[in-house]
């Protein structure tokens, strides 16, 4: 079964939505200009709104090291998730399981990612679009990533309810994540398109 993931959740019942349709993990922005972002408080009261068995990911981008332990000290967080340009030692510091996030541009960058940072959970592949860190709802070419793989992969970028399919059909991951593709507007989930989302996932 692949494993669903709905990041950007800023609202205690876009998580319970998430948590309801049948989601693995919700995704937590602390990455300011993100119109996603949420401060550790807030985090806080989402994560505590959770009912059990629902993995919280805080995702970071090139934070200062205290920024990210300030966050941890405040926020139960199961998964950090490095979507910047962070390397393997700077993920490991602080003693949680790490998702690194690649933003990808070619094949060639994807032969021995892994290898890259080998204290990752998994590898989160994501579109590159210059001078945008993330979230930008656009599906890469799926053609660049190897098939075959010993690492976990999790497939980000412009995925929804009408081409998880045939994402997870192509590309066999070990989880998908979303965040544009099930919103109503920036930061504000759509729980019809989360309901979507998740059954077309647990349909394949
Ligand atoms: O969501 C953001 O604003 C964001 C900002 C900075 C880095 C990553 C961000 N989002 C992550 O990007 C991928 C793909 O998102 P989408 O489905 O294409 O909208 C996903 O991991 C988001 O959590």
């Amino acid at each position: 079964m692949t494993r669903i993931k709905i990041c950007g959740i800023t609202r205690e019942q876009d998580a319970l939505a998430a948590a309801a349709a049948g989601a693995d993990a919700i995704g937590l922005v602390f990455y300011a200009p993100s119109p996603r972002a949420v401060d550790a408080a807030q985090a806080a009261r989402i994560v505590a709104a959770l009912p059990p068995f629902v993995t919280t990911v805080g995702l970071f981008v090139d934070a200062e090291p205290a920024a990210v332990r300030a966050v941890l000290a405040e926020v139960p967080l199961d998964l950090l998730q490095f979507h910047g340009e962070e390397s393997d030692d700077y993920c490991r510091q602080f003693g949680r399981p790490y998702l690194k996030a690649v933003r990808v541009r070619s094949a060639d960058q994807l032969q021995d990612v892994a290898a890259q940072w080998p204290g990752a959970a998994g590898i989160l592949l994501d579109s590159y679009k210059p001078g945008v860190p993330g979230g930008t709802g656009e599906v890469f070419d799926w053609r660049l990533v190897p098939r075959e793989r010993d690492w976990n992969l999790v497939l980000a970028g412009g995925l929804a309810a009408g081409n998880v399919r045939q994402a997870i059909d192509e590309m066999q991951p070990w989880a998908v994540d979303v965040s544009g593709g099930v919103e109503a507007a920036k930061g504000i989930k759509d729980v019809a398109k989360i309901n979507a989302f998740v059954q077309e996932v647990k349909r394949v």
